[in-house]
């Protein structure tokens, strides 16, 4: 869980929202600490995503330790506090939560006793995959505010593991309508800083759980295939990772910049040549159809996260 803080500089008006100008991280794990390590080093350009102070919060001691050697200048000057075992008083400090647990753990942190009335009138920002908005809504009591500035406004992301070097891409669901548009500029952008940000209407999230979530691990899976299969035709292991990463970095550039994959993958085979033959034992080996059944495999088990039916695993049986 993280918990944020304001900055003094920032131009938004939303001072109202942000006397205490604190923000709380309940994420400070694999993903946590790249977003933290983001946000808290910011050199400039966003005010909106520029804090006072953070307070991480953590469960173990182990990670307790790891944050006070990762950041132990910020933590001598008070700007960054963590928090071990009390959540609701780091929630009430703060502005603004990402709430960062594992899904299985979700329930029980929202649930602690307090944590709902500590939430009022905050922005709650959840990074846990397979939580629909209407759901952590119901656990933080959001409906039951009788004033819309006590209401607690939940806001649901999905940011990648590539968050860790900042080029995340986060999905950030539309929210409920009435949402304040300051909070999401304020999203937007902490989002930002860790990679892009992109809106997504609710029923497209499972979608994009998998292909925003899931296609770095896939990526690497790829790439680990092709390094050993340069190891066996004799590059030493560094030159063919050096070589692997640096092909799907130029790819990726020259696809982001507008090419399509057709013409790039035309661009790059001549006739008779050895490109043409790997992608012709690819076709063969039916890539493109296992890559595509491997995505909307993953878009299925994401449907099935959190619709109440996560015994029925994919995997074990999709019969039952
Ligand atoms: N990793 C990824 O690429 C992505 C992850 N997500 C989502 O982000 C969330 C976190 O994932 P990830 O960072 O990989 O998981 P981690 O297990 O690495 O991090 C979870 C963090 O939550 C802390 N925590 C657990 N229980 C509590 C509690 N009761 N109070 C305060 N803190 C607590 C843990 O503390 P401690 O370490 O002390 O146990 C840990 O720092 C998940 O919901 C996941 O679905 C979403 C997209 C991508």
């Amino acid at each position: 869980m993280l918990i944020e803080a304001r900055s003094q500089h920032n131009t938004l008006d939303t001072y109202e929202f942000f006397e205490k100008r604190s923000f709380l991280t309940d994420l400070p794990g694999n993903l946590g600490t790249p977003i933290l390590k983001s946000l808290i080093s910011a050199s400039g350009e966003s005010q909106a995503a520029k804090f006072d102070k953070y307070i991480a919060c953590i469960h173990s001691e182990r990670s307790e330790k790891r944050l006070s050697d990762l950041f132990p200048e910020h933590k001598k000057s008070g700007k960054l506090v963590i928090s071990r075992g009390d959540n609701v008083s780091a929630a009430q400090k703060s502005d603004i939560i990402i709430l960062g647990v594992d899904p299985p753990d979700v329930e029980a942190t929202l649930k602690q006793d307090g944590l709902s009335q500590a939430l009022k009138g905050k922005l709650l920002i959840s990074v846990a995959a397979g939580w629909s908005r209407e759901k952590l809504e119901k656990l933080v009591s959001a409906g039951d505010a009788s004033k819309e500035e006590e209401r607690t406004w939940v806001l649901r992301t999905l940011p990648n593991v590539a968050a860790q070097v900042s080029q995340s891409l986060t999905a950030i669901e539309d929210p409920a309508p009435g949402f304040p548009s300051k909070y999401m500029e304020i999203a937007d952008a902490i989002f930002s800083q860790v990679g892009k940000a992109v809106h997504i209407a609710p029923r497209l999230m499972n979608a994009t759980t998998a292909v925003g979530g899931s296609t770095p691990a896939f990526w690497a899976v790829i790439c680990d295939a092709f390094i050993d299969a340069a190891v066996a035709v004799g590059l030493p292991r560094h030159i063919a990772q050096a070589q692997i990463y640096q092909s799907m970095r130029g790819t990726a550039e020259m696809l982001q910049s507008g090419i399509h994959p057709g013409i790039l993958k035309d661009q790059g085979t001549s006739p008779e040549g050895c490109t043409i033959g790997g992608i012709m034992v690819m076709e063969e080996a039916g890539v493109r159809g296992a890559l595509g059944k491997a995505l909307r495999e993953s878009v299925t088990i994401a449907r099935a996260m959190g619709s109440g039916k996560e015994d029925l695993h994919v995997n074990d049986t999709r019969q039952s």
